[in-house]
């Protein structure tokens, strides 16, 4: 089965990245599979119906799975059982399950499938077509949905697919990190609107440089900073050693929760 041969794809969790998914299916047109979504987030589900032609809300989870060849599982970990358990899902279709912190095997037993799963990280991006899924395991069908949201990034195992999970998580820090720098900038009296701006252009144009795969990470990083200058001085006074450990200490604690 190619992906321009899925007739249904159904998401059940139609909430932030349910709804990213859906709007980046239906970006810019053109053919698309039907859309089949899950009743509950209720307002997000009426909202894209009401967008986009052929994507309908279901009456429950289990008609989600009747009419979908692909099933993508947006809910929170907490709630996947309450959502999954007791569920009937066909061997021929094929499950791709959002979830951060829920691994294969487990979500296998919920299910009682032998369908394929598979294990994808879409990122809010996907909405406009400008995400990078990491996706495990491979699937064919599974990444070229996701080529078609941005790019796919098949990782060789679990354990490789947890660790982009954490990466994940280091999102919201950075934004985080630039409404600081903003506040930071109105405090010394720069007007709120002007240091938003200017904070907003300084880190569009990292995401540009980011883009230029010539150059390493620690090569931009060089290139940016003038020796004994300003970027080195912040760099080094405050992104100093400590810090970094206190990341890194993030990081292997929100892994051993996710695996
Ligand atoms: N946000 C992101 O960028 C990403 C999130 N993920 C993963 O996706 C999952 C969802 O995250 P996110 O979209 O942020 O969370 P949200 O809270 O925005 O969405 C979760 C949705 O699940 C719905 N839900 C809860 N219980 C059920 C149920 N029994 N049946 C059907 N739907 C149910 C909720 O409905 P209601 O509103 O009615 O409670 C809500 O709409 C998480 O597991 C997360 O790890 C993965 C990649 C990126």
């Amino acid at each position: 089965m190619g992906e321009d041969t899925v007739r249904g794809v159904g998401v059940i969790g139609v909430g932030e990245i349910g709804r990213a998914v859906v709007e980046g299916l239906r970006h810019g047109g053109g053919a698309s599979p039907e859309v089949h979504l899950s009743p509950r987030g209720a307002r997000t589900a009426a909202d894209l119906a009401k967008r986009f032609e052929g994507v309908r809300v279901c009456a429950s989870n289990q008609e989600v799975l009747d009419r979908s060849d692909v099933v993508i599982i947006a809910v929170g970990r907490q709630d996947h059982h309450e959502a999954l358990a007791g569920l009937t899902i066909e061997d021929d279709k094929t499950v791709v399950s959002l979830m951060a912190g829920v691994a294969t095997d487990d979500l296998r037993r919920t299910l009682a499938t032998d369908a394929p799963i598979v294990r994808a990280i879409p990122l809010p991006a996907a909405r406009e077509r400008r995400s990078v899924t990491v996706t495990y395991p491979a699937h064919p069908v599974v990444d070229s949905l996701f080529e078609r949201l941005g790019g796919a990034l098949p990782v060789a195992d679990e354990d490789a697919f947890n660790v982009c999970s954490a990466l994940t998580g280091t999102l919201t820090a950075h934004y985080a990190y630039l409404a600081t720098l903003t506040s930071w900038a109105t405090d010394h009296g720069i007007a709120q609107e002007a240091a938003d701006r200017y904070v907003r252009g300084l880190f569009r144009n990292v995401g540009r440089s980011l883009g230029d795969q010539t150059r390493s990470l620690s090569q931009l990083a060089t290139d940016h900073e003038t020796p004994g200058g300003n970027n080195e001085r912040v760099r080094t006074t405050w992104f100093d050693p400590a810090n970094a450990t206190a990341l890194t200490n993030a990081l292997d604690g929100l892994l051993a929760d996710l695996t």
